[in-house]
């Protein structure tokens, strides 16, 4: 009698589509490229096949692959929207509307962050070059125009929110400084090279949405030898931390409601809240178990955009106080150097310890929480991996390990958890 598994490879292979190139490590990974057909033999895990190209076989990373609908005119909508990894339809389209352009320019800790910047800089800003890369309403080349005097600013963005960016700039006695351009940054074109790139691009967890690509791409293209970057730098900080009323409200919740016992419903509850990350979580200072740690420190002038597809980084904790190990919490840190050598830099802390952004704090919440106490380590990995697809989406994998330090038990936890964020 042959297991499901010798059916499935005795079944015919079945024709995929490459919707990314890979390229295989070691010698039973199988490489290829964007658009190539690939036949899948067998399908023994959900994360890595057994499929064949040119007589060659190996093992390949499902989520590269899509199998070759059927064309059929139900099917070609979706086909379009699939075929855009960038998503900019519905990307560009929010940003086209005024929600998230409230509720940026509402963030008093970003904006005014941003507004020190130019002010601190605004002698040196006289008669340079500037571009604006995702402008929105404009915000940060109005402040430009109102507080330094640059010669020129390129107000460069993508959705139709540009049109209105105008208005703002005439209606503000800005026309002659601020140039608006609609277009994707990276597409453009410029009539000269830019002194300064300044730009708004962080996505929660630092790097969602990846439109640090488009700024990075636009540096290469536009930035003159010894230009500015600003945001110069970031970093994303780590700190294993409790999240008792988030607990409590997702999972304790089923323990006893009305007297009832509910806990069968707790394996869905953990599917369902404690699968993907919290974004906009409010991690009290309190909450921290350990002293954070920056484990990812982004240089912009030298990051280049293969450095994107994977960040790994180490880290390890001491337990400062003994409490609940429910999750990590993740923000991050971007600097502003000064134009002037020497000159104050200006910093944009989106921590628990700094004032609340829109962005919060996001928290990635372990399956099982764990008691920890004063002393013990917590050591492990951080990887984000950005989707092959899916452009502007990635996971985040941690790898901890539990040290504890009290001698009667030498009890080493490790775990490991991929989060998607989102696909
Ligand atoms: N997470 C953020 N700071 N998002 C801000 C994104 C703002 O920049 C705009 N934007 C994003 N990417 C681009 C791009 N490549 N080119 C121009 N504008 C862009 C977007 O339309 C929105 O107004």
């Amino acid at each position: 009698m042959q297991t499901e598994k010798e059916d499935e490879d005795d079944a015919s292979p079945e024709e995929y589509v490459a919707l990314s190139s890979f390229t295989g490590s070691g010698s039973d990974q199988l490489s290829f490229h964007s658009g190539d057909r690939l036949l899948v033999h067998a399908k023994p895990s959900s994360e890595w096949w057994w499929a064949e190209l040119h007589e060659v076989i190996g093992y390949v990373p499902a989520r590269y692959l899509r199998q070759d609908a059927a064309e059929d005119e139900d099917d070609e909508e979706e086909e379009e929207e699939e075929e855009d990894p960038w998503q900019d339809e519905e990307y560009f389209g929010s940003y086209g509307t005024l929600r998230l352009h409230l509720e940026m320019l509402s963030d008093k800790s970003r904006t005014e962050a941003y507004r020190q910047v130019i002010l601190s800089n605004s002698a040196s800003l006289r008669n340079k070059v500037v571009m604006d890369l995702g402008c929105g309403t404009g915000i940060i080349s109005l402040f430009c125009a109102q507080l330094a005097q640059p010669s020129v600013v390129y107000a460069v963005e993508a959705s139709s929110m540009s049109e209105y960016t105008r208005q703002l700039v005439k209606q503000n006695g800005c026309e002659e400084v601020i140039t608006v351009l609609q277009g994707r940054a990276e597409e453009l074109e410029l009539p000269e090279r830019v002194d300064i790139l300044v730009s708004e691009w962080m996505g929660n967890c630092l790097l969602f949405e990846f439109m640090v690509e488009s700024v990075l791409l636009a540096r290469d293209r536009w930035l003159r030898e010894g230009g500015v970057m600003w945001p110069s730098s970031a970093a994303l900080t780590l700190v294993p931390c409790q999240a008792h009323s988030y607990y409590a409200e997702k999972m304790a919740f089923w323990e006893r409601p009305y007297g009832l016992d509910f806990t069968p419903l707790q394996p869905l509850a953990q599917q369902e809240f404690f699968t993907k990350p919290k974004f906009s979580h409010l991690i009290e200072p309190d909450d921290c178990l350990a002293a954070p740690c920056n484990v990812i420190c982004l240089d912009m002038y030298t990051l280049q955009v293969k450095d994107l597809e994977e960040i790994k980084a180490q880290f390890h904790f001491c337990v400062e106080k003994s409490g609940v190990f429910h999750g990590f919490t993740a923000w991050f840190t971007v600097h502003f150097e000064s134009l002037e050598t020497g000159g104050a830099a200006v910093e944009l802390n989106t921590g628990p310890n700094s004032e609340p952004t829109h962005w919060k704090q996001t928290l990635f919440m372990l399956d099982r929480p764990v008691s920890v106490y004063t002393g013990d380590s917590i050591r492990g990995t951080i990887v984000l991996r950005r989707n092959p697809v899916w452009r502007r989406h990635m996971t985040v994998t941690m790898h901890w390990n539990i040290n504890s330090s009290t001698e009667d038990t030498d009890n080493c936890q490790v775990g490991t958890k991929t989060f998607p964020m989102w696909r």
